[in-house]
């Protein structure tokens, strides 16, 4: 088996506030291949961004790291001097494309900038290798489209420009924030179609932040599913739609809309997320929990292998889907 791209072990991460620590994540495992997209997927404040900031490096200055590892291609990521592996080796999109791009500059001279930046490419071979980075995207008469400001061009193409520069310097990893957010859903086709195929046609990795638990289904190799700072579940995909095991991820799952459903056909997941600030329990789901019994609140969770790479962080996992 090929090493891990990224690895991550045990990351454990509060923010200092005035009202206290928020524990935003603890001990959360995980590790990305070449070659894959990994989805994560969690309701809001669950921990996502959070912890694609950490691997960025875009944390603020109230986060402190408690304990845990981060590893790319096992260089320390946690360590002095990894500043420019990110940006050439780990890129990050957002969503919003249309705000995180300089409004009164042309696309390809933004694209521009990060070659020159990050590449190290010379100036006067950045306008053809950032007209080469549209075409990569597939934007058509990527020649023209150099010229346009962000305000000229579609959401779905903000969000092309925001993966071409991204992908300008050729990283081994992409993280994509909620890519999709605030586009038709054709446009959402068409941006996830074209970030599968960039890993496919590469030995890029990538990271998919989402929601949106069906997306994750579509385009995602494996998923990772988040709950209040801690993963409660991950599994190859298909794996893991056959056979939910995690009460949460069961709620997360019915919440979630599919074609053929009217609203009143969605399961709301009952209760809120716990307040991070406070004296947590071990599960964080406890409050929540169809399954919740005593023995949830002591000790540690058990980690349970259910299956080919498919683990579990709960003490009562739902009943194995060919055992019903
Ligand atoms: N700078 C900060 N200071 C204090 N708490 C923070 C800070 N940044 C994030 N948090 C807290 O960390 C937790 C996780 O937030 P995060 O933004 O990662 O969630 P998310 O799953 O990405 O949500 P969304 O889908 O809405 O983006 C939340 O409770 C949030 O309030």
């Amino acid at each position: 088996m090929r090493p891990p791209l990224l690895s991550v072990e045990g990351l454990t991460l509060d923010f200092k506030t005035r009202h206290g620590r928020v524990k935003a994540l603890e001990d959360v495992s995980f590790s990305v291949g070449k070659g894959e997209i990994l989805g994560i997927v969690g309701e809001s404040g669950s921990g996502k961004s959070v912890l694609s900031y950490a691997v960025m490096g875009l944390l603020d200055a109230a986060a402190d790291i408690r304990s845990g590892t981060m590893t790319y291609g096992g260089i320390d990521l946690l360590g002095s001097g990894v500043d420019s592996l990110r940006g050439r080796e780990i890129s990050m999109i957002f969503q919003s494309p249309r705000t995180a791009l300089n409004p009164i500059k042309k696309v390809g001279h933004q694209i521009e900038d990060v070659l020159v930046r990050h590449g190290p490419v010379p100036r006067r071979e950045a306008r053809a290798r950032a007209i080469e980075a549209l075409a990569h995207v597939r934007i058509p008469d990527p020649e023209r489209r150099y010229h346009a400001y962000p305000f000229e061009l579609s959401g779905g193409m903000c969000q092309r420009v925001m993966i071409a520069m991204a992908l300008a310097c050729s990283p081994g990893l992409l993280i994509a924030d909620e890519p999709t957010t605030g586009l038709d859903v054709t446009t959402q086709a068409i941006v996830m179609d074209l970030i599968r195929a960039l890993v496919d046609e590469s030995d890029m990795g990538a990271i998919v932040i989402t929601h949106d638990l069906s997306l994750a289904g579509e385009y995602c190799d494996r998923v990772m599913v988040m709950h209040a700072g801690h993963v409660v579940e991950t599994a190859p995909t298909g794996r893991l739609f056959s056979d939910l095991r995690h009460p949460y991820t069961k709620r997360l799952f019915a919440a979630t809309p599919k074609s053929a459903e009217s609203l009143e056909d969605l399961a709301a997941i009952p209760g809120n997320l716990p307040d991070l600030r406070g004296e947590l329990f071990p599960c964080r789901f406890r409050d929540r929990c169809p399954n919740h019994k005593s023995d949830c609140d002591v000790g540690p969770l058990p980690l349970l292998d259910v299956g080919a790479a498919h683990s579990v962080r709960c003490h009562h996992p739902e009943e194995a889907a060919h055992a019903a």
